[in-house]
């Protein structure tokens, strides 16, 4: 008998280390077409494991928003897509570039939270608030946020941004996709956002697909960069490796954009 339990653990222990390395994300051959014809994303493929974080970067209209906008199922309906695989190991979630905008002007901020944790985490309204509560507190946000009926309009930008995240958050992501997630918020309020979407991957062990155009941004926070242009992935590798030996002519361009405070 005692054998036998042995064996279920072990079994259990392969498994749980399977897990471990196999990706999270695989897309092979993602194309997506305009009603034009013309593509969009061109044969893009990536992989993403558990804790990682890849950085999508390239100027804009080259792709990146669509990408992730295909793997999570939200693609406009005038494009078409087509693939050789595109799979999600677990729960996804996404937060968006402009906060204000993700938002429900209209609806009590600390009511769309509760709504968001109620659907995806399948509880009462009683439970949702008390783990909406906890969120609250986890992001650092105003603990009156729960109490008074506080409108979008009525937070600042790194605040509607951190309820997205909260929402994120309440999906149990195994991996989160951000589209420039701060790109709308000031330079200070930037980094502290990137600091906690940090933080609470180090905690939570998800995996990052992080999009952005600005690569000195993808540079601080992702172990590995693909540069997308014209829809294609030019070149992915290590980012130290993109920053000291790009391949690429694209990346090379991009490399040499980045803006540099003048010697004064
Ligand atoms: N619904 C749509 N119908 C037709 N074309 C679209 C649609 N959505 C996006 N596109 C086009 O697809 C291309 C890629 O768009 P996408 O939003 O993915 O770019 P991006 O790299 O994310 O740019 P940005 O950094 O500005 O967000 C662009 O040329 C864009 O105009």
């Amino acid at each position: 008998m005692e054998k036998q339990t042995d064996s279920v653990e072990t079994v259990k222990s392969i498994a749980s280390d399977l897990k471990a390395v196999e990706p999270i994300v695989s897309v092979k051959n993602l194309i997506v077409t305009g009603k034009d014809g013309r593509l969009l994303v061109d044969h893009l493929s990536l992989q993403l494991k558990r804790g990682e974080t890849l950085g999508l970067v390239g100027e804009s209209g080259s792709g990146k928003t669509l990408t992730l906008k295909s793997l999570i199922g939200l693609l406009p309906k005038n494009l078409s897509e087509s693939y050789e695989e595109k799979k999600i190991n677990g729960n996804v979630a996404m937060i968006f570039q402009n906060p204000m905008s993700a938002l429900d002007p209209l609806c009590p901020v600390f009511a769309q939270l509760i709504e968001v944790v109620m659907i995806r985490q399948n509880v009462s309204k009683k439970e949702a608030v008390c783990r909406a509560n906890e969120l609250i507190e986890r992001l650092g946000l105003p603990k009156e946020l729960s109490k008074k009926d506080r409108l979008p309009s009525e937070l600042s930008g790194g605040q509607c941004q951190r309820i997205l995240i909260a929402m994120a958050l309440a999906c149990n992501p195994d991996v989160l996709l951000c589209d420039e997630p701060t790109t709308a918020l000031d330079v200070t309020v930037q980094k502290q956002t990137l600091d906690l979407i940090l933080s609470l991957q180090k905690e939570m062990n998800f995996a990052i697909l992080f999009v952005t155009h600005n690569l000195a941004v993808a540079a601080g926070i992702c172990s590995h960069l693909a540069v997308m242009h014209h829809g294609k992935i030019v070149e992915r590798a290590a980012t130290k490796e993109i920053l000291l030996t790009p391949k690429d002519e694209y990346t090379k361009m991009l490399l040499s954009a980045i803006l540099r405070i003048p010697h004064r």
